[in-house]
């Protein structure tokens, strides 16, 4: 008799995958950020990845990470994929959603988050977790009570032929 498949991706592998495989989207040249927001049923509601808003041109819109000219990087453009990730659902109402992201978000998007209800986060790396935007992040959602921990990473290495 055939049994059930046992090396199927766990939730956490799947909605993380997908989150990851949203940043392979993103035209930023050194950080791409990915996002999949997930109701309490374990449904996809939303992804996104950074980039510029609409109508921004990718090829216009600088992505220089330093100059003399702030308006010549990509900082005051680029679109965080949490917030992105947030602003693409169209359903209705985030309350209750988790939030899984490639990298832990930054104080604009914590914002966002707590604003509309999402109630956990489950991110990758933590890697600018040094800096006021992420200290701050961290403060604003130990506050509002959004739990947040960082995604267990399995052993698991998948590989898709497109
Ligand atoms: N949580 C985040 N989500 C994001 O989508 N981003 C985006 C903004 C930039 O496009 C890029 C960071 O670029 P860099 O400073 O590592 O060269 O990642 C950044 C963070 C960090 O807080
Ligand atoms: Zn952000």
């Amino acid at each position: 008799m055939s049994e059930k498949r046992k090396d199927y991706l766990s939730w956490d592998e799947y909605f993380m995958g997908v989150a990851m495989l949203s940043g392979m989207r993103s035209k930023d040249p050194s950080t791409q950020v990915g996002c999949c927001i997930v109701s309490q049923e374990n449904k996809i509601l939303s992804m996104g990845y950074n980039g510029f808003p609409t109508g921004c041109s990718d090829d216009e819109f600088p992505w220089a990470r330093e100059g003399d000219d702030p308006l010549e990087t990509k900082y005051v453009y680029s679109t965080h994929s949490e917030l992105n990730a947030i602003l693409n659902y169209s359903g209705g109402s985030l309350v209750g959603a988790r939030l899984y992201v490639s990298l832990f978000p930054c104080n604009e998007c914590a914002k966002a988050i707590i604003q509309c209800g999402i109630r956990e986060v489950i991110y990758a790396n933590d890697k600018y977790s040094d800096t006021p935007s992420v200290i701050a992040s961290k403060r604003m959602m130990d506050a509002a009570g959004v739990k947040y921990h960082q995604y267990r990473k399995t052993e698991r290495e998948v590989t898709i032929c497109l």
